[in-house]
């Protein structure tokens, strides 16, 4: 390793204990960096995003806990949809009856690419959220709407998948941010999506810290130590080679 390598190391892991928790415009700055500066491409960022986000998933809900019962992975129609469609196809992978519910089709090469891989993988595509009948299959709902470009309110067509993820009782994973909750203030004042496991993703959102559920990973194990630097991230070390890591309270 190069000296340079060890200071920004060094630097990097023992500046501030806690990790940081981003306001919006700064998770954007982050996310045009990633791309103008460092040159990566949304695939590579979403694939190592959504792989992360199935492994939390995994490590939280173990399958053989789910005893049978499906994952229905409800996605929006920006780049955390992306996460989603991702993750379903992870989570299949590793076990899980994944099904995937995206009202708003995104009608772009990646988009299409990521959809057609998990309807070649089988799994299904629903037509429409399921009612109160058929939620019963499902041991657990993946919530991938909206991530840190969320603005609120929630318009109206997506408001009835929001509603079910609300008043549901089945668990609730969210991926980068509750989607619905303001990425600084958090939960909005008329009650919101009360995640049991939160994955942010690159570094937590503000809203992170009103988050009261059970587990918060954080993923995408992809940011450059330069970056994490100059953003003063303090990201926490990953064990060994994982791509998530538990967040302590
Ligand atoms: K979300």
């Amino acid at each position: 390793m190069k000296f340079s390598e060890i200071a920004v190391r060094k630097v990097y892991t023992t500046s501030r204990k806690m990790v940081k928790y981003l306001q919006q415009q700064e998770a954007i700055d982050i996310d045009v960096s990633l791309f103008n500066d460092y040159k990566f491409s949304v695939d590579q960022l979403m694939e190592l995003a959504g792989l992360s986000c199935a492994t939390a998933i995994a490590k939280a809900f173990p399958v053989k806990n789910l005893q049978s019962k499906s994952v229905l992975i409800c996605c929006g129609p920006g780049n955390n949809g992306g996460d989603g469609l991702v993750c379903a196809r992870h989570m299949k992978l590793f076990g899980f009856k994944t099904e995937i519910f995206y009202p708003k089709r995104v009608d772009k090469l990646l988009y299409n690419n990521l959809l057609h891989q998990c309807d070649s993988m089988d799994i299904p595509i629903l037509e429409k959220l399921p009612g109160n009948q058929e939620i019963a299959k499902y041991g657990l709902l993946v919530d991938a709407l909206f991530g840190f470009s969320f603005k609120p309110p929630v318009r109206t067509e997506f408001v009835p998948v929001i509603e079910l993820m609300k008043s549901s009782t089945i668990p609730v994973a969210s991926i980068d941010i509750p989607s619905g909750w303001d990425i600084e203030k958090g939960e909005p004042s008329e009650g919101g999506i009360k995640p049991e496991l939160l994955i942010s993703l690159t570094a937590p959102k503000m809203c992170a810290k009103k988050f009261e559920g059970k587990y918060h990973y954080l993923g995408g194990r992809f940011v450059p130590p330069k970056l994490a630097q100059k953003y003063d991230l303090c990201l926490p070390e990953y064990p060994d080679t994982d791509c998530c890591v538990l967040l302590k309270k």
